[in-house]
Order: structure tokens, then C-alpha cells, then sequence
């Protein structure tokens, strides 16, 4: 793979065709041919086409600088493409004013940050509560009780953050993020701050939302930024960013376990991050870890 000569084209991720309107469910994430500069010389995005399915797990990865944190803020409307369209469920971003975008986040949108970002004044309840009151909605205690259950706190609704180990203070947010259903969660380095068990819980927590919803609830739409291949394995589909293109993808196959993708994504940023290496993975006597993986390699 030459990552370099690739560059300069916008790409589309292979098999994720544009929604037309009319069509039925709208894709949860739609961005088209989306740009981000800063000033005249760092172009953050270079052109980014993109379609997320509701109900699917998606991990971005790539080097220091890729635009990893860029993606997620242009795609979560927290920050503005310089060109380019971004739509969620259906609604375009670009043409809403800034506080008809603050509406949006907090009504449609969840978030989970590597350091939790908990109000330490609040009990765990009154936490998860919050998007509600943000949004001027009167909470729905229920709702918050379920959703602690579901990340298994339903006990500790009454402590205050500081009581709590980072992988429970990590499970609040998630059960935050979760409480308004939202159309798409957006995690930035959930588990960066987390040991490895604690993070492969936290991890599993997130797949669940996606595969196993409490029964009536929907399945959840998870876009996660991680540096860690361990993380990135638990989602459907990798993406891989390089110098703000999206460079290459790697799905989940039925089959293969998260230990075989993880191996593969390993491989395919030792790849990014060292284009110049010879690449030996279709070389018939040299089966690569994304072979033996099952994973289906997609141009993106
Ligand atoms: N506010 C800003 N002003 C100027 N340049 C910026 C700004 N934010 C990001 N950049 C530049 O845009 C590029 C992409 O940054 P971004 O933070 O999205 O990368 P990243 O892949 O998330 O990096 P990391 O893994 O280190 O967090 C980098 O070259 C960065 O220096």
C-alpha cells in the first residue's frame, strides 16, 4: 500500500453510498467532501466522504495529527468544515446557526471524553440527569435509573464523582451520553485514562449499546477516536486517517475475534505511520495478520 500516493484524492468509504432522500432511514452520519483548515497552511481535512449506518460501532484511528479530533468535532457540530456537508439523521449541519446547533448536540447527541468531564458538584444520578435539563426538558427518572442499570451503577445513583474509580466515573458518563437516545455517540479516547481491564469493560459496555439494547430501546450509534488497536477492535468498522485523508478501513467479519482485529489494525498503522516499508501483505508466502484475520480489506 502506498498511503502517499493516495493522498491527494478525496475518498469515499467503499460500500457506503450516499442516502437519498425518500429512501428510508437516514444514514446517522453523512459527511460530504468535508475540508477543515486552520489558517492558510494546516489543512486538518482534506476532502472526507463518509457514511455511518444507525446501529453501527465505528472507530477512527490513525497518527498523531491526522485529523482524528477534527473528524469528530466537524461530524458532531462542534466545530464548522471549512467546505464541505455534514448531516446527522438527516439534518445537515452546515446550514444550522450556532445556537440551533447547541440544541442539536444536546438533544441528539451524546459524548464521552477520555477524562469524563463529570460535574463534581452533582450526584451520579443528577450527572446523567443533565443532558435533560440542558436541553429544558424536565428528566426522566426512569429513564436515568434504566440506563444506570445498564452500565451496571444502580446502586451508586446517590454518590458524588470523587467516590467513584475512574472506570465508574467513566461508566456515568457513558450512562449520560445514553440517556436521551441519542442519534450518534461520539467518544473521544473513552478509555486513554483507563487500566486495561477497566477500558475493556467500559469497551464492551459500548458494543452493547450497539448490540444489545435494553429491550424497546434502539441500538446505539458509536463514533470513538482511539489510539489504543485493543479499543478500535471492539467496533464494526476501523477507519484509518493519514494526513487528513481517510487512507484505508477494516471491518469486523463474522468470526474473527476482537484479538485478530486487533492484530490487524496494529498492522495496518505500523503501515501508516512507516509508508515507505516495503508492503508484503499480498505477497502469496507471507500471510499478513489482516489475512488471517478474515478481514475484508475495503479501499476507502
Ligand atoms: N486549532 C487549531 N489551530 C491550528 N491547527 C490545528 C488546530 N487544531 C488542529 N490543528 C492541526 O490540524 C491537524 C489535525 O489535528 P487533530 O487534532 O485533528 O489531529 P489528531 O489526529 O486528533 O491528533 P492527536 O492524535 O495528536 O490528538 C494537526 O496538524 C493540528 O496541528
Amino acid at each position: 500500500m502506498r498511503l502517499r500516493a493516495r493522498r491527494p484524492a478525496p475518498h469515499r468509504a467503499s460500500g457506503q453510498e450516499p442516502h437519498r432522500p425518500g429512501t428510508g432511514t437516514p444514514p446517522a452520519v453523512e459527511l460530504g467532501a468535508v475540508t477543515r483548515r486552520y489558517g492558510r497552511d494546516a489543512h486538518a481535512l482534506r476532502g472526507i466522504d463518509l457514511t455511518l449506518r444507525p446501529g453501527t460501532f465505528t472507530a477512527v484511528m490513525g497518527p498523531s495529527g491526522s485529523g482524528k479530533s477534527t473528524l469528530l468535532k466537524c461530524a458532531a457540530g462542534l466545530d464548522r468544515p471549512t467546505s464541505g456537508t455534514v448531516r446527522l439523521a438527516g439534518t445537515e449541519l452546515t446550514a444550522l446557526r450556532e445556537n440551533q446547533l447547541t440544541a442539536l448536540r444536546r438533544s441528539r447527541l451524546g459524548f464521552v471524553f477520555q477524562d469524563f468531564n463529570l460535574l463534581p458538584s452533582l450526584t451520579v444520578e443528577q450527572n446523567v440527569a443533565l443532558p435533560f435539563r440542558l436541553a429544558g426538558r424536565r428528566p426522566d427518572r426512569r429513564r436515568v435509573a434504566a440506563v444506570l442499570e445498564q452500565v451496571g451503577l444502580g446502586a451508586l445513583g446517590r454518590r458524588r464523582p470523587d467516590r467513584l474509580s475512574g472506570g465508574q466515573q467513566q461508566r456515568v458518563a457513558l450512562a449520560r451520553a445514553l440517556v436521551t437516545e441519542p442519534d450518534v455517540v461520539f467518544a473521544d479516547e473513552p478509555t486513554g485514562a483507563l487500566d486495561t481491564r477497566t477500558a475493556a469493560e467500559v469497551l464492551a459496555l459500548l458494543r452493547q449499546s450497539v448490540d444489545a439494547p435494553p429491550p424497546g430501546r434502539p441500538a446505539a450509534t458509536v463514533v470513538m477516536v482511539t489510539h489504543d488497536p485493543h479499543a478500535a477492535a471492539h467496533a464494526d468498522r476501523v477507519l484509518f486517517l493519514a494526513d487528513g485523508v481517510l487512507a484505508d478501513s477494516l471491518d469486523r467479519t463474522p468470526g474473527h475475534t476482537p484479538a485478530h482485529l486487533a492484530e490487524a489494525v496494529t498492522d495496518r498503522l505500523h503501515t501508516l505511520t512507516t509508508p515507505n516499508t516495503p508492503d508484503t501483505r499480498d505477497t502469496p508466502d507471507t500471510p499478513s495478520p489482516a489475512r488471517t484475520a478474515g478481514t475484508a480489506r475495503t479501499a476507502v
